[in-house]
C-alpha cells in the first residue's frame, strides 16, 4: 500500500501565508523608512508594526517595548539559541532580531503585517516567507543620505560612517527586492508605499 506523506512531514524551510500578509520594508539607515513607517501607521491602524528586540542603547525619546525592545546580549544570544527570531542580524556593532511569536501570531489572525529591517534581515525573509511582499527605499543621493543621518542628531561620527560606509554595499542590493520606492519628495514616497500595498 502506498502511503502519502502528511504535509507537514514535507514541509521545508519554507514558511507559507498568503500573499501580503507579510511587507518587509528596507533600506540604508537614514533613507527615512522609520518616519515612512510612523506615517503609514498613522494613516492604516490596521497594519502591525513587529517591535525588533536590539542590543543598541536607547536613543532619547525612545521607549522599551514600542520603539524596540531593548535587551543585552547575553540575552539575545539567548534568544537566538531558542530560535526565538524569525530572522536577525549584526548591524554596526549591535544585535537586532524580528520575535517570531507575536509576528505568525498576528499572521494567523489575518493582520498585515510590517516589518522595517536592514538588509541581511531582509534577505533572511525573502528566502523563508517568498511571497512576502519587500520594498526598498533608495535615498535621492548619497550626499542626501548623510545629510539626513546628520540632522537626526543621534549617531556618533563612528556610527554614522559606519552607516554610510554600509549604506553604499545596501543600496546595490535594491533589485533583489520587488519594489524600489526613492524617498525624495516624502509624500510622494509615501503614496507609492500605499499604492504598493494597497493598490
Ligand atoms: N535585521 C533586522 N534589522 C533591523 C531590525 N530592527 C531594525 N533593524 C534595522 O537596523 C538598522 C539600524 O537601526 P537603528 O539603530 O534603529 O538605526 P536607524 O535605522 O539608522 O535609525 C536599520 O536599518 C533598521 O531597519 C530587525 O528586527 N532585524
Ligand atoms: N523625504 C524626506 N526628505 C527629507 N528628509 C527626510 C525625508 N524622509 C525622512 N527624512 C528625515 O531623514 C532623517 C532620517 O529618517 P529616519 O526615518 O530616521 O531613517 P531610517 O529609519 O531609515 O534610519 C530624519 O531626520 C527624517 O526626518
Amino acid at each position: 500500500m502506498i502511503r502519502v506523506l502528511p504535509i507537514q512531514s514535507r514541509a521545508t524551510t519554507k514558511e507559507s501565508l498568503n500573499p501580503g500578509a507579510l511587507i518587509v520594508l528596507t533600506g540604508p539607515s537614514g533613507v527615512g523608512k522609520g518616519t515612512l513607517m510612523r506615517s503609514l501607521l498613522q494613516r492604516h491602524p490596521e497594519l502591525y508594526y513587529s517591535v525588533s528586540a536590539t542590543t543598541r542603547s536607547p536613543r532619547p525619546g525612545e521607549i522599551d517595548g514600542k520603539s524596540y525592545y531593548f535587551i543585552t546580549r547575553s540575552k539575545f544570544e539567548q534568544l537566538i539559541a531558542g530560535g526565538e527570531f524569525l530572522e536577525w542580524a549584526e548591524f554596526a556593532g549591535n544585535y537586532y532580531g524580528t520575535p517570531r511569536e507575536a509576528v505568525l501570531n498576528q499572521i494567523n489572525s489575518g493582520k498585515l503585517v510590517v516589518l522595517e529591517i536592514e538588509l541581511e534581515g531582509a534577505r533572511q525573509i525573502r528566502a523563508s516567507f517568498p511571497t512576502a511582499l519587500s520594498i526598498f527605499i533608495l535615498p535621492p543621493s548619497l550626499e542626501e543620505l548623510e545629510k539626513r543621518i546628520r540632522s537626526r542628531n543621534q549617531d556618533s561620527e563612528d556610527a554614522i560612517a559606519c552607516r554610510l560606509h554600509r549604506a553604499q554595499e545596501e543600496i546595490k542590493a535594491a533589485d533583489e527586492f520587488d519594489i524600489q520606492i526613492v524617498n525624495d519628495d516624502f509624500k510622494t514616497a509615501l503614496n507609492d508605499i500605499e499604492a504598493a500595498l494597497f493598490g
